[in-house]
């Protein structure tokens, strides 16, 4: 008998937040996702983003197009709110089931976030209908002043804009998605109810030295941008801890070699092909590979009031054998650089 798991198996994981993209690189991606995962809550700031209910069913129809023969997956599909989005037609996408959650871009904080919210009035009442329903919010925390430090916009926005806004709206279930700071997760872990928060792989092994420390690294350019040791170390002792309120949400963000490294290159790792294997080393250094599954498969279902998946994933001892990058008809995108080789590879997965 051996202290050190040969094999570890999950329930099979899901992704509660992802970017497919659309066309040639939702072809080119979706496979990867769909071979580890078994839902994936599916980003809306496509261009033109996914506003109203029939933009999320036309979307879900390409996924589902899009799909490997035989794969398990299922799209969570999502509404991108906007200061005209209109609350009746979220609530009957709510209804049906076609959609999860709403997703809040403050206008300008990211990819595609242009058709975002900046005057918070304007979508008081669909947030007081969401909140009444029962259907998440999930935000995008960082403010947009440009006299804000960029390192500093997540802490900014969960005083100026989070507290007052959940504060505003009694009720409403929020994600804080892809926390990066000490303050996201201290923000979380003050509140009992109505409030979880995403987590990437890509920031709980990177720090901002990773991008600016002897060569910028556009790989590693990603938002929120990745902070502080300390904060990267607040996120690692979050999602090991097994507080329910923590879940994986990749953040999986693919963009091409050609448009992430340019004079102003595109912000967004692409983790989906090696996240479980990085994750399986993270919480095995920290001592907690009892608590993966709780970060990848039982904590995220729980918040949004979902069964976990029955499938079975197996992560065996051995490096993974996965390209460095993938090609696309739209050009080659970049695997995430974890900087170490896991010792976890996927060996196997079973539905239902
Ligand atoms: N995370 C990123 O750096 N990029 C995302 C947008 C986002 O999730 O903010 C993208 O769509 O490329
Ligand atoms: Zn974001
Ligand atoms: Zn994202």
């Amino acid at each position: 008998m051996t202290d050190t798991p040969q094999q570890i198996t999950l329930r099979k994981p899901d992704d509660w937040h992802l970017h497919l993209r659309d066309d040639n690189m939702l072809r080119a991606v979706l496979p990867w996702s769909a071979a580890y995962f078994g839902r994936a809550i599916v980003m809306p700031n496509l261009v033109p983003p996914v506003v109203t209910a029939a933009d999320a069913e036309a979307y879900r129809g390409r996924i589902l197009a899009a799909l490997p023969a035989g794969a398990d997956f299922q799209p969570l599909m999502t509404l991108y709110l906007t200061e005209d989005t209109d609350a009746d037609d979220v609530a009957a996408a709510h209804e049906s089931g076609l959609i999860r959650a709403v997703k809040l871009y403050p206008a300008g904080a990211t990819t595609n976030s242009a058709s975002g919210v900046s005057d918070f009035s304007r979508v008081q009442s669909v947030l007081e209908r969401m909140a009444e329903i029962g259907l998440p919010l999930c935000v995008h925390g960082e403010v947009t002043d440009p006299a804000i430090d960029i390192f500093d916009r997540e802490a900014v926005f969960i005083d100026r804009v989070l507290d007052p806004l959940r504060a505003r709206v009694p009720g409403l279930r929020v994600v804080m998605e892809h926390i990066t700071t000490s303050q996201g997760v201290e923000y979380v872990k003050a509140h009992e109810t109505n409030l979880g928060a995403t987590i990437t792989t890509h920031h709980l092994v990177i720090n901002r030295n990773h991008i600016l420390a002897g060569g910028i690294r556009p790989h590693y350019y990603c938002l929120p941008v990745a902070k502080r040791e300390e904060h990267r170390l607040a996120l690692r002792a979050a999602a090991t801890s097994g507080d329910a309120r923590f879940f994986l949400g990749t953040d999986s963000a693919p963009h091409t070699d050609p448009a992430k490294l340019q004079p102003c290159g595109c912000a967004g790792c692409f983790t989906a092909p090696n996240t479980l294997p990085i994750l399986a080393q993270v919480f095995e250094d920290d001592g907690a590979l009892d608590r993966l599954e709780g970060f990848t498969s039982l904590n995220g279902p729980a918040f949004y009031g979902l069964p976990a998946n029955k499938g079975t994933i197996t992560l065996s001892r051995g490096a993974p054998d996965l390209p460095a990058q993938i090609d696309t008809d739209d050009g080659p995108v970049t695997v995430f650089d974890p900087g170490f080789t896991p010792s976890w590879h996927v060996s196997s997965h079973s539905s239902c």
